[in-house]
């Protein structure tokens, strides 16, 4: 009656970012944002419906998951049921392929991975638009691990229009580094943190006027091949997005003082003439965007400066790919 589909969905880091909801139970953004697929951060989730079971379990990566991670998983599946007109409950299997440093593992590719796998084993054939709706239900930034590349994710106003549309293969020569931060304090989720910035932050409404213009930019830069623009306007964008969050009641911040240094760093090795440009998340984390060329090159300088254990590197990683055995 029903067969196990697997699907393998690729992290994604946004070049402009998304950062509040118009509407949070649809999901709906208040901007549109642009990201970059990565190959080498991935996930594989695999969902079988299965009569005999009474509820929905979940695994990732070999634990049962209970509490919000399974609500989360819960959600999307019942958006699949509903679709696919079942009751069947059903066996989640996820596994985050990302090195084993901490705060890595994304609920984009997750979530991306689980949309197209449950959907995929209820039956239902979605198109990649569709599938973009159905991550976006699941997760935000989950509509982007659609595609491969670079891609945006067009906000929308309703759940029929919020999906991510691909933009550009990237297939000439980007590549993006991780440094990884050590992180002492407890992570504020990106729901939590963008819902307390929406409600309480008076520049919000700045960042979701400017940064749709900040999306047309990146695309006019993306389609002139001007790596210089994209880098400002990734700079730009993420150091907008993290001022909201100083101006919340109360005021938080993603960033530790490894991250300022890192940052400055980045900013550093420009002044040197290496073209390399920084973007943060909700996390200490500092990842930088550059031309592959340079990947040896900047690479040595961010492990003599920070330690080889430190930083990752990828280029860019591909649409979604069913890959049921
Ligand atoms: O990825 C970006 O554009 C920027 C961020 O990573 C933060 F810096 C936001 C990701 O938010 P997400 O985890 O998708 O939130 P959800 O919709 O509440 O699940």
């Amino acid at each position: 009656m029903f067969e196990k589909r697997k699907v393998r969905a690729h992290t994604n880091i946004a070049l402009i970012k998304y950062w509040g909801k118009a509407d949070e139970e649809y999901i709906i953004p208040l901007n549109s944002s642009l990201s970059l697929t990565l190959n080498d951060l991935y996930a594989e989730t695999s969902v079988l419906f299965d009569p005999a079971l009474d509820q929905d379990t979940f695994y990732l990566d070999g634990e049962k998951q209970n509490g919000s991670s399974l609500k989360k998983v819960q959600h999307v599946l019942d958006l699949v049921r509903q679709q696919a007109d079942i009751e069947v409950k059903a066996r989640v299997d996820s596994q985050n392929f990302v090195p084993t440093a901490a705060g890595l593992a994304s609920s984009a590719s997750g979530m991306a991975a689980l949309a197209a796998s449950a959907s995929l084993a209820a039956g239902l054939d979605l198109d990649k638009k569709d599938l973009s709706r159905l991550a976006r239900r699941g997760s935000g930034s989950a509509s982007r691990s659609i595609y491969g590349g670079l891609v945006q994710w067009q906000k929308g106003s309703n759940d029929a229009d919020s999906y991510a549309i691909p933009i550009d293969p990237a297939d000439w020569g980007l590549g993006m580094y991780f440094i990884l931060i050590n992180k002492e304090q407890k992570k504020v989720s990106s729901r939590s943190g963008m819902k307390q910035t929406v409600e309480t932050s008076p520049y919000i409404e700045e960042w979701a006027r400017t940064t749709d213009e900040d999306v047309e930019k990146m695309k006019e830069a993306i389609a002139q091949r001007d790596f210089t623009q994209m880098g400002l306007l990734m700079e730009r964008s993420a150091s907008k997005m993290h001022a909201t969050t100083l101006g919340a009641i109360e005021p938080f911040t993603y960033l530790l003082p490894e991250s300022l240094h890192a940052i400055q760093f980045v900013q550093a090795l420009r002044q040197k003439g290496f073209d390399c440009y920084f973007t943060m998340d909700a996390g200490p984390n500092v990842k930088v965007l550059i031309k592959e060329e340079q990947k040896a090159a900047i690479g040595q300088l961010l492990q003599e400066e920070f330690g080889p254990d430190k930083i990752l590197y990828s280029d860019v990683g591909p649409d979604i790919q069913d890959i049921t055995n």
